[in-house]
């Protein structure tokens, strides 16, 4: 199996407070993996790592073969790798259609752009909401108008942060449907989620995070079964 993304020895700290703590971590091109870990274990800055937002005090991180870690943020984008945020990132004023052109716009002109932007539309399930402005519609549409802002530039790699924060239970099964079905169209999953029924539905493994460093990996079994896991949600495991 190929390694789409490998992390080496990842270190940051801002000033007394380590984020990330010798992270070593790789992700099989095709995967589906999720990322746990009590509050402030360090999953956000991991993600922010991985696309530039953060210098590394130290470690390397190569993405499809390429030592990605001297590039910005824009050029990791190029190189193919896409997030969602929790935090909505929408103009909740503009429409659904335009949410959408604006994300595109600088990757895709013409028919292309007027294809994906149908194409998205119908993946996420909005078409009907097309001429909707974004902040009337739920909140289960705005986060998947978002993953549609996110896949629409044909990213390799998807980073998800809390993707079902705030969802129904009928939302986050329907976003399960529709990552699995990223997937399948050959898109590498790397999701950070609180929910664990969510994380069964969607990973084929973990890993889980804990004052920012990696303190198991292993399928969903494994980690739900692993002891040192159920104790660092209740506070009783030092780094
Ligand atoms: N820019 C920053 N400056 C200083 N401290 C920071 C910065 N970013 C994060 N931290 C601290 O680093 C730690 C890890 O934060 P991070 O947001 O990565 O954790 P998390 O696992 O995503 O938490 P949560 O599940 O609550 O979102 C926290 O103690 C946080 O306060």
């Amino acid at each position: 199996m190929t390694q789409i993304l490998q992390v080496s020895k990842l270190n940051k700290r801002f000033g007394g407070v380590t984020v990330a703590r010798d992270i070593d971590f790789a992700l099989d091109e095709g995967a589906m993996h999720c990322l746990i870990g009590p509050n402030g274990a360090g999953k956000s800055s991991f993600f922010r790592l991985l696309l530039g937002e953060h210098a590394p005090d130290s470690g390397t991180i190569t993405f499809r073969g390429r030592d990605i870690t001297p590039l910005r943020s824009f050029q990791r984008i190029r190189e193919g790798i896409s997030v969602k945020f929790q935090v909505p990132g929408i103009f909740k004023a503009l429409s659904v259609r335009q949410n959408l052109q604006i994300a595109f716009q600088h990757h895709l002109h013409g028919a292309s752009l007027t294809g994906t932007i149908r194409q998205v539309l119908d993946f996420t399930g909005l078409t009907s909401e097309a001429a909707t402005p974004a902040g009337v519609l739920s909140h289960g549409q705005q986060q998947w108008l978002e993953i549609g802002m996110a896949v629409g530039v044909e990213p390799r790699l998807l980073l998800l942060d809390e993707p079902t924060a705030g969802m129904s239970p009928d939302e986050t099964r329907k976003t399960g449907e529709m990552l699995h079905d990223l997937n399948a169209r050959g898109i590498t999953i790397l999701a950070v989620e609180h929910d664990m029924a969510f994380v069964q539905q969607i990973a084929h493994s973990v890993t889980v995070l804990h004052m920012g460093a990696i303190f198991a990996q292993g399928s969903i079994d494994q980690i739900t079964a692993h002891p040192g896991v159920q104790e660092i949600y209740l506070g009783a495991v030092d780094a």
